[in-house]
């Protein structure tokens, strides 16, 4: 998609890898940030996530990782779809790795996030977007230095279950700056045709693209 004139909608856009998509997405000129009067929405970035494994905090979690995101999805539908009066748009999913590889300390997050790579696939694989004009992609980010990886980090140090398996995962992995997921997102939003796109980016492997579906969709195979 090209960005030039494009509006879009960043969800969690005031830190983290939010912040840096929006700046990203600002940074390519005259792109406009959603508002009413802009009269139409392009790009819907559902960013918005948290993790917590709690008795107290497991319910949001889902709640937002999962349930938020396809309320947003939704959402955005109404006003892109092109056989409702709207103009087509993307609408990227932020999932993780978490939602490609299993993560043993933190089930409820990689089980939303599992849950935001289906759901954002099938509805990529849905013949339905021909006339909707609306695509769907899925970024999934591994360990990335902001506020909530330094919270879980926290957190996983002063729960000693696992801490040797959950640190060598980290170390493997590394850990990546916001702005070397901005660059793949960028990438990943500027292709021509992204529907069905998943792309993993990572410290220890770099960008790597996990299904780059065709955009007709195949709705005779399973
Ligand atoms: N930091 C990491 O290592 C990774 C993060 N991710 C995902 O990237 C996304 C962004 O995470 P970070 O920037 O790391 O976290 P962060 O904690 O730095 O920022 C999250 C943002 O989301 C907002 N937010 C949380 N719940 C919200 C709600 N209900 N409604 C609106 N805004 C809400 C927060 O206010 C905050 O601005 C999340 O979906 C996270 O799961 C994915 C892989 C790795
Ligand atoms: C402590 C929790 C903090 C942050 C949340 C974050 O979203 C969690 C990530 C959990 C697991 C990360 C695993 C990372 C794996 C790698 O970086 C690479 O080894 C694999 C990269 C891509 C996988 C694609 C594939 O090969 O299927």
């Amino acid at each position: 998609m090209k960005l030039q004139g494009k509006v879009a909608i960043v969800t969690g856009g005031a830190q983290g890898l939010g912040r840096g998509f929006a700046q990203g997405l600002l940074g390519k000129g005259v792109i406009k940030k959603v508002i009413k009067e802009f009269g139409g929405l392009d790009i819907l970035v559902n960013n918005a996530g948290v993790n917590g494994e709690e008795p107290e905090t497991w319910r949001r979690t889902i709640q937002i990782n999962l349930i938020g995101m396809i309320e947003g999805t939704r959402l955005a539908e109404t006003y892109m779809d092109k056989s409702a009066g709207g103009r087509g748009g993307l609408v990227v999913n932020i999932a993780s790795t978490a939602g490609l590889v299993p993560m043993f300390h933190g089930p409820v997050y990689s089980g939303s996030k599992y849950g935001v790579v289906g759901y954002t696939t099938s509805m990529a694989a849905d013949p339905k977007t021909l006339e909707t004009g609306v695509s769907y992609a899925t970024l999934c980010p591994a360990f990335t230095a902001t506020e909530l990886f330094e919270e879980s980090h926290e957190t996983l140090l002063n729960n000693n279950t696992g801490l040797d398996l959950a640190a060598k995962q980290i170390t493997d992995a590394g850990i990546q700056t916001v702005a070397d997921v901005v660059n793949g997102f960028l990438q990943l939003v500027e292709a021509d045709d992204n529907n069905g796109f998943v792309m993993a980016v990572s410290k220890q492997k770099g960008i790597q693209y996990v299904h780059r579906r065709p955009r007709k969709p195949r709705a005779n195979k399973l």
